[in-house]
C-alpha cells in the first residue's frame, strides 16, 4: 500500500463525515441556505488566496522543475479556472462575486490558513504536500459522490460546481500532488512521516469544520460591537 493510500484509509472516518455534511447534501440537493453560501464564498476566496501563497512557499522550497511547474500551474488554475465554482454559487444567491471578497477569515477558516501556513514555514515538500492534499481530495471525492448519488443534469443549480470538482482536472491535480508525496515519503524517516500524517489528518478535520463553519455563518465571538 503506498502512503497516500495509507492516508487515504486513516481518515475514512472525516471523508464520510464530509460528504454526510447538510452543506455538502444541499449541494447535491440543490437546497442551500443563501447565507450559508455567502458565509462559504466570503471565507472560501480568501481562503484559495492563502492556498496560493502555500503554493508559492512550496515553489521556493523546490529542487527541480518539475516540482516549480506543477506548483506555478496550480496558482494558475486557481486564479483562472477556479473562480468558476465561486460564479456558480454567487449566481444561486444572486450577488456580485466582488461583493463577497475582502472580508476577514471566521474562527475555523483562520484555523485552517494558519495551520497549512506553519507546516509551509517550518516543514519541507512532503509536510506541506500533506497539509494541502486534503484540499483537492476531499472535493474530487465530494464531486464524484454528489455526481453518483444525485446524477444531477444540466438545469441542476448546482451542476457546475458539481461538474467542476467531479472532473478530470481535479482528479489530476490530486493524483500528480499524490505521486510527489508518496515518492518523499518513501524517502522519509518514521518521524518525518509521522508529521505528514498529522499534518494530512488536520487538514482533513479542518475540512470538515470549513464546511460547518460556512453552514453555520460561525463567527468570532463578540464580533458585532455593540455601541
Ligand atoms: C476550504 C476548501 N477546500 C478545498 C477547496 C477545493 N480546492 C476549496 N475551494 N475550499
Amino acid at each position: 500500500m503506498t502512503f497516500t493510500q495509507t492516508l487515504r484509509e486513516e481518515n475514512q472516518d472525516i471523508f464520510h463525515a464530509i460528504f454526510d455534511h447538510p452543506f455538502v447534501d444541499g449541494i447535491g440537493k440543490g437546497e442551500v441556505p443563501a447565507e450559508s453560501i455567502k458565509h462559504y464564498i466570503k471565507a472560501d476566496f480568501e481562503y484559495l488566496n492563502a492556498f496560493m501563497r502555500v503554493y508559492g512557499i512550496a515553489l521556493a522550497k523546490s529542487q527541480n522543475r518539475d516540482d516549480i511547474n506543477f506548483f506555478h500551474e496550480k496558482i494558475q488554475f486557481i486564479l483562472n479556472s477556479e473562480i468558476h465554482p465561486h460564479h456558480n454559487f454567487c449566481d444561486y444567491v444572486g450577488v456580485d462575486y466582488e461583493g463577497l471578497q475582502g472580508y476577514p477569515l471566521p474562527p475555523s477558516a483562520d484555523h485552517y490558513i494558519k495551520h497549512m501556513m506553519h507546516h509551509a514555514q517550518t516543514g519541507g515538500l512532503g509536510e506541506i504536500l500533506s497539509a494541502l492534499l486534503p484540499c483537492p481530495w476531499t472535493y474530487l471525492e465530494i464531486g464524484r459522490e454528489l455526481m453518483s448519488t444525485f446524477n444531477p443534469t444540466s438545469d441542476h443549480p448546482f451542476y457546475p460546481w458539481i461538474s467542476f470538482y467531479a472532473d478530470e482536472r481535479t482528479a489530476a491535480t490530486t493524483l500528480e500532488m499524490r505521486e510527489r508525496l508518496d515518492a518523499i515519503a518513501a524517502d522519509s524517516s518514521k518521524h518525518e512521516q509521522l508529521k505528514m500524517k498529522d499534518a494530512f489528518r488536520k487538514s482533513c478535520q479542518l475540512e470538515l469544520a470549513f464546511w460547518e463553519m460556512a453552514y453555520t455563518c460561525e463567527e468570532w465571538p463578540e464580533s458585532v460591537v455593540s455601541r
